[in-house]
């Protein structure tokens, strides 16, 4: 059983969650934004075993970590397969796994704006929106679709401002922030369409 990354009691941590099938420029972008603009100590990017929404499973989970740690290097981020280690898929059953395995440290979810389109078909997602504060990091052709999505409504009063976005990292849930960033239009299906990954 591989580490659990170290965490001390009231760190900030952000969790990008994703496929990183394969990982790309784009989710460096947004790791390095989310420090910054949500005031995080670090960032954990948990490389999933699959997404529970994809049919089609990605490339085996070891060859997508390592080709994440070629990608990210930063000394405030680690790449990490904590949902295989824990056992978990859904983000529901994640998110409690590891703040009992973590307690007193400050989780925020990060994703980018398509994610939170689509946020309310995800399992027990309000359950997520009560557990951690959610910062949501706009992608090119998204923002209109996050904005009036599901979730961005029935929770449109737990929505912190972008102008306080470094307050979101040590918020109490719920609460949630969109920010605006230079966009980049990088996508795992459009590397692997153009046959820059192969499994
Ligand atoms: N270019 C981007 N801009 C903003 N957010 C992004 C970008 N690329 C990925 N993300 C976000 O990063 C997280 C992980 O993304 P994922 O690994 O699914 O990559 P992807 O490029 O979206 O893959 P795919 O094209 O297979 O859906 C998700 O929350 C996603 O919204
Ligand atoms: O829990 C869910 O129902 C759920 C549904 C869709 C996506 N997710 C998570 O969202 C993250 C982004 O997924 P992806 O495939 O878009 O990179 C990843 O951690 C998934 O496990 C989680």
């Amino acid at each position: 059983m591989p580490d659990f990354p170290p965490a001390r009691a009231g760190q900030r941590i952000g969790l990008l969650g994703g496929s990183f099938d394969p990982p790309h420029a784009g989710h460096v972008q947004i790791t390095r934004a989310a420090l910054v603009r949500f005031g995080l100590d670090r960032v954990w990017w948990l490389v999933t075993p699959g997404n529970p929404l994809k049919p089609a499973g990605p490339a085996p989970l070891e060859r997508r970590l390592a080709a994440a740690r070629a990608v990210m290097r930063h000394p405030a981020v680690t790449v990490s397969g904590l949902e295989a280690q824990l056992g978990t898929r859904y983000t529901a059953e994640t998110i409690p796994a590891l703040r009992a395995h973590y307690p007193g440290v400050r989780f925020t979810w990060l994703m980018g704006a398509d994610n939170l389109a689509q946020f309310h078909l995800w399992q027990d997602w309000e359950a997520i929106l009560a557990a951690v504060p959610v910062g949501v990091l706009a992608r090119p052709g998204e923002r209109i679709s996050a904005r009036m999505s599901r979730a961005a409504r029935i929770y449109r009063h737990a929505r912190l401002p972008a102008r306080a976005s470094r307050l979101l990292g040590g918020a109490d849930a719920p609460a949630w922030c969109f920010v605006n960033l230079p966009m980049s239009d990088l996508s795992s299906t459009a590397l692997r369409a153009a046959g820059h990954w192969t499994p």
